[in-house]
């Protein structure tokens, strides 16, 4: 199936890094949020990022206006139900995903491919609640999107053929490199990864070392480019607990329980970069760990 427009449901970190890199390849892009400031801040972030590539001669001036002038922001659903692809990219719960898709559902044209950015809740699942499980699928990004090689792609067990190979053109076009999962609870990267992160909370929770200690082995002792503690931050603690429920519920295996410092730090609302605070403080010039 051709694919000229692209749906964005959430203009968050995910969705305004998935709008920008959409646009730059071509396609028109409707970004949707339910909070106008959220989609205003988006807008921003996005020419942000766009004039840092042309200031360091990625894309030039022309890519650029001609990529945001193809990006269109709205607080309408409807809208976004009118492009050849909805990818949702709005908070990880599957309650919220779930209100989307009704509300989305009866405006949406019979071709368009449904997919969900999700990083971790069943694609089956998710599929089964809607009227089209044969084009729905998980269409994963990584965080930064402008910059990281990855997207996975992750078939529900209804998905066809013509909707996989589509999205997996998508994933060309952008010049990124697609893996295939299978649809069992958090894919490949965050079932290896996000078990990583909530063992560095133990380390910290235990008192095994402190944050500084914490990242700095990791980065200095593993070659990771961020670690685990400021790459927590850097996804959201909320969005990093949410995939450990999905992983501790959908295995039903103790190893996955979240740290109780984990949810601590989200029940106070500190989500790491995207409030300002987690497990370091980002408020000042520097960050400053909070233990
Ligand atoms: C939770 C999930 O479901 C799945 C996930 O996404 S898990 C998270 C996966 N992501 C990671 O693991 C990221 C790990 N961190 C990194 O790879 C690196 O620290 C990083 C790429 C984020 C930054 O790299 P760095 O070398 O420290 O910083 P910096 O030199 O400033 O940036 C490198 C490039 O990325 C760009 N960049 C950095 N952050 C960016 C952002 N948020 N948006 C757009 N571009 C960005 C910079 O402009 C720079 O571009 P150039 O090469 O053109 O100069
Ligand atoms: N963070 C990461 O590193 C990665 C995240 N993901 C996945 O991408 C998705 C988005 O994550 P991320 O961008 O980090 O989250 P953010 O919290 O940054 O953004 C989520 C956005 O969705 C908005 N939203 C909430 N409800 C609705 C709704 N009903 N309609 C439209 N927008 C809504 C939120 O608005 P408000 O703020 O008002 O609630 C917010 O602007 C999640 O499924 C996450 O698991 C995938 C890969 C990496």
């Amino acid at each position: 199936m051709a694919v000229n427009s692209i749906g964005v449901i959430g203009a968050g970190q995910m969705g305004n890094g998935i709008a920008h890199v959409m646009a730059l390849a071509g396609y028109d892009v409707v970004l949707n949020d339910i909070n106008e400031d959220a989609l205003k801040k988006a807008m921003e972030l996005i020419q942000g990022n766009m004039d840092r590539q042309v200031s360091r001669e990625k894309i030039s001036a022309a890519d650029r206006d001609q990529a945001m002038a193809r990006i269109v922001a709205t607080q309408d659903l409807p809208q976004v139900a009118q492009t050849d692809l909805v990818i949702e990219a709005a908070t990880e719960d599957e309650s919220i995903k779930q209100k989307i898709f009704d509300g989305l559902l009866p405006h949406l044209g019979a071709e368009t491919i449904l997919t969900s950015n999700t990083s971790s809740i069943s694609i089956t699942r998710l599929a089964s609640r809607t009227d089209r499980p044969e084009k729905f699928m998980g269409f994963h990004f990584m965080n930064p999107v402008p910059v990281m090689q990855l997207v996975e792609l992750i078939r529900g067990i209804a998905t066809d053929k013509d909707t996989y190979e589509t999205c997996l053109g998508v994933v060309q076009k952008l010049g990124k490199t697609a893996a295939s999962a299978e649809d069992f609870p958090a894919f490949i990267v965050n079932r290896i990864l996000m078990p990583m992160i909530n063992e560095a909370v133990y380390t910290l929770y235990e008192g095994v070392g402190n944050v500084n200690s914490i990242d700095q082995s990791m980065k200095l002792g593993a070659n990771h480019p961020m670690g685990p503690l400021e790459l927590a931050d850097f996804i959201g603690l909320d969005t990093c607990l949410a995939i450990m429920n999905v992983l501790h519920d959908g295995l039903a295996d103790t190893k996955y329980r979240p740290c109780p410092l984990l949810t601590k730090y989200v029940e106070a609302g500190w989500l790491g970069r995207k409030t300002q605070r987690g497990f370091y403080d980002y408020r000042g010039e520097t960050p400053v760990p909070t233990r």
